[in-house]
């Protein structure tokens, strides 16, 4: 059953055999069935507390069309399943316009009947559950689709609403995939900035060479190949947020610079002479534990200091794994309608899988299995059958290093794997693998698995 709750069952039958039939069978099954002989008696008995309504079409009085009516006035989250003679299958498909769930020909096959129920229960949880996720969005709006009811994302979401409209640099810190984009986005649109551009900029995804360029701008000569003056990313985003995601991974030098535009609210382009004023808020991200990284001496303290003025931490889904649910529910009704894929719901044992995961690359993880999962069946309902064998803990104890492998084979299955286990994201594989983003660019060229 749906849930273990005894749903009330109401079932309008002229016919006593057939009334009794049904009323024993769904007894019997731990539903609480009521069964009456027509319209006018059914009439006394809905209720909000009826949640499913089977009911004849041809009785006299107040026949089932009539019936249907009243019960969407009266009760308007039963589930209204007809059953009828094969002979009014027109009555039956007037039904269903007039709004009724299902329609089942007489004589009536029980197993069916159940099936229909179980389905149309179903059905009907999903679509409150998303009528429930959808007044939660309302609510949070402005926090950018950030899905979570989690003590610590609600913690999380009042420190954005309070931090948002201030001028304070802010770090946000997490695992990869925890949704450190979202909330520098929703600083962004919940701030007074919003109406001017926020721009991202993952320092790991740029060549070291060119990070300097892209931030404060070249002067036309500057360098080699600087035809023209360039704007850096600081003016682009005048007025706005600039969102510095990988901080880690700037180096030292660019470090003093971003620390001297930061005090001083002004930047000077390479091959500059004259320094130009920004007013930009800065919002930076970075999935490496930056304090260690200030104790090795790859970044400095004082810059540390002025960007963890207010520090947002995101935890690891693992951490958090009431949001689980939600966030299936909310990717299932996303994916599936982007994909164009009827899957609608997962079953228990399959959400008690997924909970039970680890999930070390977080939401985006989450998500990323979903999309493999719901562009691959044309299921309606996600079960066991549809997940990786990891997430089933049914993993082979198959490994990948076998005897006469050379440890650049190993690296390099590794590497592969660890790759399609991400699907392909590169800050998540390197992070998974302990190596940083641009060692992992590197090894990829070397093993030829750039794709
Ligand atoms: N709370 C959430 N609700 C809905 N979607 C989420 C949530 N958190 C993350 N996501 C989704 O997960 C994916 C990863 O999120 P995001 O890019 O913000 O993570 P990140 O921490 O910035 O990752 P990285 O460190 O790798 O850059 C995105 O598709 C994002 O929309």
């Amino acid at each position: 059953m749906t849930e273990s709750r005894a749903w009330k069952i109401l079932i309008v039958d002229e016919a006593p055999q057939s009334r009794a039939t049904m009323a024993r069978w769904l007894g019997g099954r731990g539903y609480n069935p009521v069964a009456v002989p027509d319209g006018e008696s059914a009439v006394e008995l809905i209720g909000e507390g009826v949640a499913v309504i089977i009911t004849d079409l041809n009785m006299p009085k107040t026949d089932g069309l009539a019936l249907l009516e009243i019960a969407k006035q009266k009760a308007p989250h039963a589930i209204v399943i007809v059953v009828s003679d094969v002979e009014s299958v027109d009555a039956a498909v007037a039904a269903l316009k007039a709004g009724a769930d299902d329609f089942i020909p007489k004589p009536v096959n029980l197993s069916e009947l159940t099936e229909r129920i179980e389905a149309a229960l179903r059905r009907r949880a999903m679509a409150e559950q998303i009528a429930a996720l959808q007044s939660q969005l309302t609510q949070q709006q402005g926090l950018d689709n950030m899905i979570g009811t989690s003590a610590a994302i609600r913690a999380l979401f009042e420190k954005i609403r309070l931090v948002a409209d201030t001028r304070s640099t802010v770090l946000i810190t997490g695992e990869s995939g925890t949704g450190k984009e979202l909330v520098a986005r929703s600083i962004h649109r919940l701030s007074r900035r919003a109406g001017k551009p926020l721009i991202p900029v993952n320092c790991a995804a740029l060549p070291e060479s060119l990070v300097e360029s892209e931030l404060f701008g070249h002067k036309k000569g500057a360098f080699t190949g600087a035809s023209s003056d360039r704007k850096g990313l600081f003016e682009t985003a005048a007025g706005g947020t600039l969102f510095i995601d990988e901080i880690g991974e700037l180096d030292l030098a660019l470090q003093a610079k971003l620390l001297r535009a930061l005090e001083n609210r002004t930047v000077m382009p390479i091959g500059g002479s004259r320094e130009i004023d920004v007013d930009v808020r800065l919002v930076a991200a970075t999935n490496r534990e930056l304090l260690q990284q200030v104790q090795s001496k790859e970044f400095r303290e004082d810059l540390y200091f002025r960007l963890k003025v207010v520090e947002l931490t995101l935890p690891p889904l693992r951490e958090r794994k009431d949001d689980i649910p939600l966030l299936i529910r909310h990717f299932i009704d996303q994916l599936s309608t982007e994909n164009e894929r009827p899957v609608r719901d997962i079953s228990a044992p399959a959400l008690e899988a997924m909970m039970a995961y680890k999930w070390p690359g977080n939401v985006r993880e989450l998500r990323n299995t979903l999309e493999g999962i719901i562009v691959l069946t044309l299921d309606e309902i996600i079960d066991e059958k549809h997940l990786p064998p990891h997430i089933i803990g049914a993993e082979s104890a198959q490994t990948i290093i076998q005897p006469g492998m050379t440890l650049a084979e190993i690296e390099r299955e590794a590497i592969r794997r660890t790759l399609e286990h991400t699907g392909g994201h590169r800050t998540q594989s390197a992070e998974l693998l302990g190596i940083s983003v641009r060692t992992l660019q590197r090894k990829l060229k070397e093993y030829e698995l750039e794709t």
